[in-house]
């Protein structure tokens, strides 16, 4: 099954459903105590923490949620797995003991295959040996759930039998249609399972829609449905019985997180609805590895059978070293991820600049040839992120010289990571929210520099106006309607042009003293002519720079984001001066 247009949509950025509430949902174990069980929202901090596994923000938040918390025995779960420790997740296991109280009353349970519409996928999910880990683990999660109803019920668990089919399927059904929900900072911080309108979108590595979840607070009801239901072979609509209301309507359980689908390309009348399941900068095989590993099927979307491989794909997976075979890529792709991996778990953020650095610079030794990567690899990619991040932990633990040289690396690595991923966004409009990302990030981190070195950066921000492109005005208008794609482009040629003249020199001034960013500027010679250098008061043209890079990705991100995201709000307490004020934080 799948989901198609109901009419044309020309714009990008316009919601093609009404806010949608789940039909199940729960938070991941390490944000139980950090989050409302109902609404996802943030708490704040608790002088004196609760070891009660579920809390709330509000009492009505409270009175929604936990006579279901009760009902659906997820409260006897958290008892069994304290006594039975289980290899996993349990929020998996939550939203699924959630999802079967709440299809009990309305399915006969005659066939396991879907469940009240939704594909469970069982077949793939657990076929094969006793020794699958992937299958093993919804095995015991099965019996888990089982185990945790037995209690509720007051039965004893000595009763327990070896299958447990419909617990089986209904685990299934969550780990098939189940999305992670983001909070107001981009941390995965649970799950949600909807109905058809959203779980019958299927997944293409160049998707034309994303989804963005609402912060509680906000309204956005009145739109119509542009999408509509429709089978697989054909794309013939589907005409939903009148007693199958319930695959599309907003349910009887109250709270969780509600989504909305929009549109990032336009879209016409009948074609297929697509969102993406997994991180579109990856090159095709790391995605297939991912699609398989967690919902084990093959995607055959028109990126993924492109002969010859699509642009962005050959840049993605481009090496200087032709001749190079699988098992020194396989190599160098595990020595970047384990000098990444040391440093996420160790901190050591010296060592991992140093063998990043390293690498990137003078390439990968492997039998004997030197593997190079190229700027545009997804390796580079991971490593420029990385890098930025470990440049930033380091900058504070400095002295103030270093402190501020630290800050330059950091901000460069931002920007570079924003230009290289805009050269691919060009050709791929998909990568909107990765590029928007990496420019807001880019942004902040320049103006963090600015601040470091300008006593007077919140005046000289509040007076920043560029009548050039007046991409403030852009980031402030409103696009109830969406935008035109031909409109995005223009903007985005009004922002290139807009920091060209100032961006060698900010560059210059970033990369100094940092033996590989001073030799990469080729790549950002493609976007910016780097080698020539105007004069000009160089702490402004980085408020210059800074502000620009904010602004655009602003704007990209309230064409995906909406404008009442918290990212929006964020930006808009950098720019006009200060901290993200009001954002709820
Ligand atoms: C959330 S459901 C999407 C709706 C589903 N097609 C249905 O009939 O209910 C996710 C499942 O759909 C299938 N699917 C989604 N995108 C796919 C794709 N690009 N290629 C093949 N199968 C896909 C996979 O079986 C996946 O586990």
């Amino acid at each position: 099954m799948e989901m198609v247009a109901a009419a044309e949509v020309e714009s990008i950025g316009v919601n093609l459903t009404p806010p949608l509430s789940p039909l199940s949902y729960s938070l991941h174990d390490s944000f139980l105590l950090s989050h409302c069980a109902s609404c996802f929202s943030p708490l704040p901090p608790d002088p004196h923490p609760s070891l009660h596994p579920l809390l709330y923000c509000s009492p009505s938040c409270s009175s929604s949620h936990s006579p279901l918390h009760l009902s659906s025995a997820s409260h006897h779960l958290h008892i069994h797995l304290s006594q039975n420790p289980y290899d996993g997740q349990t929020s998996d296991l939550r939203a699924a003991l959630l999802l079967l109280l709440q299809i009990k009353s309305h399915h006969p349970f005659k066939q396991y295959d879907r469940i009240c519409g939704l594909m469970s996928n069982r077949h793939q999910l657990l076929m094969s040996n006793h020794d699958d880990e992937f299958s093993t683990r919804i095995k015991n999660g099965a019996r888990a759930m089982a185990a945790a109803t037995m209690m509720r019920d007051g039965i004893s668990d000595s009763n327990l039998s070896e299958e447990y089919l419909l617990e089986e399927a209904v685990l299934c059904v969550v780990v098939t249609n189940a999305v992670e929900v983001q909070d107001r900072v981009g941390r995965s911080v649970g799950i949600a399972v909807y109905n058809i309108s959203f779980s019958w979108i299927n997944h293409s590595c160049s998707p034309n829609a994303c989804y963005l979840f609402l912060p509680p607070e906000s309204h956005g009801d009145g739109q119509r449905f542009l999408i509509t239901p429709a089978s697989s072979n054909g794309r013939q609509p589907i005409q939903l019985s009148p007693n199958s209301q319930f695959l599309t309507e907003s349910t009887e359980i109250h709270g969780g997180p509600r989504v909305v689908i929009r549109n990032i390309k336009p879209i016409k009348k009948g074609a297929q609805i697509t969102i993406a399941y997994t991180d579109l900068l990856q090159p095709k095989e790391l995605r297939q590895l991912d699609l398989w590993s967690k919902y084990r099927f093959t995607c055959c979307c028109n990126r993924c059978i492109a002969v010859p491989p699509t642009h962005v794909d050959q840049c993605l997976q481009t090496l200087t070293t032709a001749s190079c075979n699988d098992v020194g890529i396989e190599n160098l792709t595990e020595y970047i991820n384990d000098a990444i991996d040391e440093y996420l778990s160790s901190n050591n953020a010296e060592s991992c600049c140093k063998k990043l650095e390293n690498t990137l610079l003078n390439g990968f030794h492997y039998e004997q040839l030197i593997i190079r990567l190229n700027p545009q690899n997804h390796l580079s990619l991971n490593a420029y992120t990385t890098l930025a991040s470990a440049y930033k932990v380091r900058s504070m633990d400095e002295n103030l010289l270093h402190s501020k040289k630290m800050k330059r690396f950091s901000a460069a690595y931002s920007l570079l990571l924003a230009v290289v991923t805009h050269k691919l966004f060009l050709s791929e409009s998909c990568l909107i929210a990765s590029v928007s990302n990496f420019w807001i990030g880019a942004g902040e981190s320049i103006l963090d520099l600015a601040r470091n070195i300008m006593s007077d950066c919140d005046s000289e921000l509040q007076s920043f106006n560029c009548l050039k492109c007046g991409l403030i005005d852009v980031f402030e208008s409103d696009f109830v309607n969406g935008q035109s794609p031909k409109r995005v482009l223009d903007i985005s040629k009004m922002f290139i042009n807009c920091i060209t003249d100032v961006f060698p020199k900010v560059w210059k001034f970033l990369v100094h003293g940092n033996s590989y960013l001073e030799v990469v500027k080729d790549s950002i010679d493609l976007l910016m002519n780097v080698k020539e250098i105007k004069g000009g008061e160089e702490r402004v043209e980085l408020l210059w720079v800074g502000v620009h890079c904010l602004l655009y990705g602003g704007v990209l991100m309230n064409i995906f984001g909406g404008k009442d995201s918290h990212l929006s709000c964020y930006i808009r307490g950098l720019v006009y001066g200060g901290d993200a004020k009001d954002c709820g934080e």
